[in-house]
C-alpha cells in the first residue's frame, strides 16, 4: 500500500502517465574516434537532433563514482535531502521542476557547472563528506566538458562554420550558464498499477541550451520525438553518452533540428549536463 503525504496527494493528479514505446533501434551511434565522426554527427543532428556517443574518452570511473554518490544522496531520509533545497535555482528539488509550475515523478539536484559553486553547495548536499561528493561532481563535469568542446568543434567543422571554436567558446566562457542535474526517478509500482501506465518523471520539453549531454544507469526511460511526431524509447546504455541538440544550437544552422524529449522511468538515475 502507498501512503502519500498531503503534499504528494495534491500533486499526483498533475503528474502525467504514459505508455512507453519500446523497440526502436534507429538511434545513430557515433564513434568519436572515427574519421567519419564529423559528417555522421551532422547527419544525426539533421535527422534526429539526437545521437549516442561511444569512444568518448570520459573515464568510466568518473561515471560510476558520480552514480554511486547520486544513489547515496537520494537514499538519505527526506528530511536530510530537504536541507539541500529548495532549488534557488540550484539545490535539491522534488516533483516541482523549473519555474513554470511543471511537476513530475522526479527528485533531482540541479547544480551549476562552475567548480567554486559546486564546492559551496556540497556542504549542504553532503555535510559529512562534502569533498567526496564535490570531487565526484567536479571530475565528472570537467571531463564531460572537455568531451563536449570536442563534439561542438566537430559539429562546427561538419557544418563548415568558421572558426572551428565558434560553438565551443560559448561553453568555455566563464559567464556560461551551463548546468548539471542528477535526476532520480523513484519507483512507484503501486501507483502505476493503479493507473495502468507509468508516471512521467520529466515531462515533454526541449532544452533551451546549445547542447545537453545525458547519461543514465542501465535503465529504460528516455523517449525522443522523431520528425514525424512519433515518440520512441531510447535503448539504455551504461557506458555511452547521449547528445541532445538544444534550441540555441538550432539557431546556428537551419540544417539542425532540436528535439523534444521526455523521461518517465522508475529507478532511473541520470546525470545530464546542459550548455
Ligand atoms: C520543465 C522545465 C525544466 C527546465 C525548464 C523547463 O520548462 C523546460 C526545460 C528544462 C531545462 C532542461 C535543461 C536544464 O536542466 C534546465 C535547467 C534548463 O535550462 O532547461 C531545465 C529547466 C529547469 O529545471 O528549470
Ligand atoms: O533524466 C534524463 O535523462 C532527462 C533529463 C532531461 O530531460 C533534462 O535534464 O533536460
Amino acid at each position: 500500500m502507498v501512503v502519500l503525504s498531503q503534499n504528494g496527494r495534491q500533486q499526483l493528479p498533475l503528474i502525467k502517465a504514459c505508455k512507453p514505446n519500446y523497440g526502436f533501434t534507429g538511434i545513430p551511434v557515433i564513434d568519436m574516434t572515427s574519421p567519419h565522426a564529423k559528417a555522421h554527427m551532422v547527419e544525426a543532428c539533421e535527422e534526429f537532433g539526437f545521437f549516442k556517443l561511444v569512444n568518448h574518452g570520459v573515464p568510466m570511473e568518473f561515471m560510476s563514482r558520480l552514480e554511486d554518490e547520486g544513489i547515496k544522496f537520494f537514499s538519505l531520509p527526506q528530511s536530510e535531502k530537504d536541507l539541500a533545497g529548495p532549488p534557488q535555482p540550484f539545490g535539491y528539488g522534488n516533483r516541482r521542476i523549473g519555474p513554470n509550475g511543471d511537476v513530475g515523478w522526479i527528485e533531482y539536484l540541479l547544480l551549476s557547472t562552475n567548480p567554486d559553486s559546486i564546492s559551496q553547495i556540497c556542504s549542504s548536499i553532503s555535510p559529512e563528506n562534502p569533498e567526496i561528493f564535490g570531487s565526484a561532481v567536479v571530475d565528472y563535469v570537467s571531463s564531460v566538458k572537455n568531451m563536449t568542446y570536442e563534439v561542438l568543434e566537430m559539429i562546427a567543422e561538419g557544418l563548415n562554420i568558421e572558426p572551428r571554436n565558434v560553438l565551443s567558446r560559448l561553453l568555455k566562457d566563464e559567464e556560461s550558464d551551463s548546468c548539471f542535474r542528477v535526476n532520480h526517478y523513484p519507483p512507484c509500482p503501486e501507483l502505476e498499477a493503479l493507473r495502468g501506465r507509468v508516471l512521467v518523471g520529466f515531462g515533454e520539453h526541449t532544452d533551451p541550451q546549445i547542447i545537453s549531454v545525458l547519461r543514465s544507469n542501465n535503465t529504460n526511460g528516455l523517449e525522443i520525438c522523431l520528425k514525424d511526431g512519433t515518440w520512441v524509447s531510447v535503448p539504455p546504455d551504461q557506458d555511452s553518452f547521449f547528445i541532445n541538440v538544444g534550441d540555441s544550437l538550432q539557431n546556428f544552422s537551419p540544417r539542425i533540428q532540436t528535439n523534444g524529449f521526455l523521461c518517465f522511468s522508475p529507478y532511473l538515475v541520470s546525470s545530464p549536463v546542459s550548455w
